[in-house]
């Protein structure tokens, strides 16, 4: 059985787009990007403006060819059985293209449904499930032409399109963009069963709050170059990236409880300010959650009085963005 649903390694991508009549500018989007998708996960694929994102998955959509390297979906090749890759994949690119104007989006699903082979019949049983599968209000769905349609509305019957004929593996460039948040919501937790069920996705996203929400594992690019990869997890604690433990303290005992915590946990600095009587102390600590509850607990038991209040904040997925390619200017 295949381990990887999707396999990218060490892809590259140059454009060469002509500028002017003659002279023509290199763009090299993927200098050698490898990635692997496990069965049944969801994969974000993270990074600035013009990082390569939206390059790298029209290429293991097989809607364009690397330059150098291999990409394998489902164990086919994408450039050698492009054909077989396309009958397990399902694409959200450019949510605004793909579709007929005139039609409604039910029309344009019957006719993608009709393409694929499908009976007028199954075509259109096929087409009603993935409506109310992603959420399409009847009413756009059924009597309104596509072109009437709003950007969120357009985003919904994209999804649609790519569920259709019910691939293992999805391909999608930032399919919540231009969703307002309940139906951004929708499509997040249709994702997440989705993969439960035993698809694969590869997605693309700006939005590291809901990314991080689905995502099991991350590939950063930036100017075509992966610069992190693996488990949200893992990526936090290899970036160094620590909890941070808020304290409220009364001020008699606050010097002992302090000394209790900084010996106990591994803490990378203390910031200290009082007011009141009252003392407020943020630590950043190095040890996971989990450590820092059992030394709280543990001093709690010995001494509960200096303590009235406590919480944890731990790093974001947007830290570890931050953290990587923060501050970098988009290309182009
Ligand atoms: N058809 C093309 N011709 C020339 N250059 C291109 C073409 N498509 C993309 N590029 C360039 O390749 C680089 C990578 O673009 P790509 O669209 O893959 O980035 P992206 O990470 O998807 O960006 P965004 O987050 O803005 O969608 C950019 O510098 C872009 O300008």
């Amino acid at each position: 059985m295949v381990k990887y649903a999707i396999e990218v390694l060490d892809v590259r991508k140059t454009y060469r787009p002509r500028v002017g009549l003659r002279s023509r500018s290199v763009v090299e989007a993927l200098k050698g990007v490898t990635l692997r998708v496990r069965k049944g996960t969801i994969h974000a694929l993270l990074g600035p403006n013009g990082a390569g994102k939206t390059t790298l998955i029209k290429i293991v959509a097989t809607l364009l060819a690397p330059d150098s390297g291999a990409v394998y979906v489902g164990g086919y090749d994408a450039v050698k059985e492009a054909s077989r890759v396309r009958e397990i994949i399902g694409v959200v690119l450019d949510v605004s293209k793909g579709f007929y104007g005139s039609l409604t989006g039910f029309q344009n699903l019957v006719f993608y449904g009709l393409l694929k082979g499908f009976s007028m019949e199954d075509a259109r049983k096929r087409a009603r499930e993935v409506i109310e599968l992603v959420g399409l209000d009847e009413q756009s769905a059924f009597k309104k032409p596509y072109f009437s349609y709003s950007l969120g509305m357009r985003a919904k019957l994209s999804l649609a399109k790519a569920l259709y004929t019910d691939p293992e593996v999805l391909l999608l460039d930032e399919p919540t963009l231009g969703l307002d948040v309940p139906s951004a919501m929708e499509v997040r937790n249709m994702l997440v069963e989705s993969a439960r069920a035993g698809k694969t996705i590869l997605v693309t996203g700006h939005n590291m709050r809901e990314i991080e929400e689905i995502a099991e594992e991350v590939t950063i690019i930036n100017r075509g170059v992966v610069v992190a990869q693996g488990g949200i997890q893992d990526l936090k604690r290899s970036l160094g990236l620590v909890n941070i433990l808020y304290l409220k303290l009364r001020e008699e005992g606050s010097g002992k409880y302090l000394t209790h915590i900084e010996s106990s946990l591994q803490v990378a600095r203390t910031e200290v300010s009082r007011s009141s009587g009252e003392v407020a102390v943020r630590v950043y600590v190095r040890d996971p959650r989990d450590k820092i509850m059992e030394t709280i607990t543990r001093i709690l038991g010995e001494d509960p009085r200096p303590l009235i209040d406590f919480s944890i904040a731990e790093p974001s997925l947007e830290d570890a963005y931050l953290a990587v390619v923060g501050g970098d200017r988009p290309r182009s």
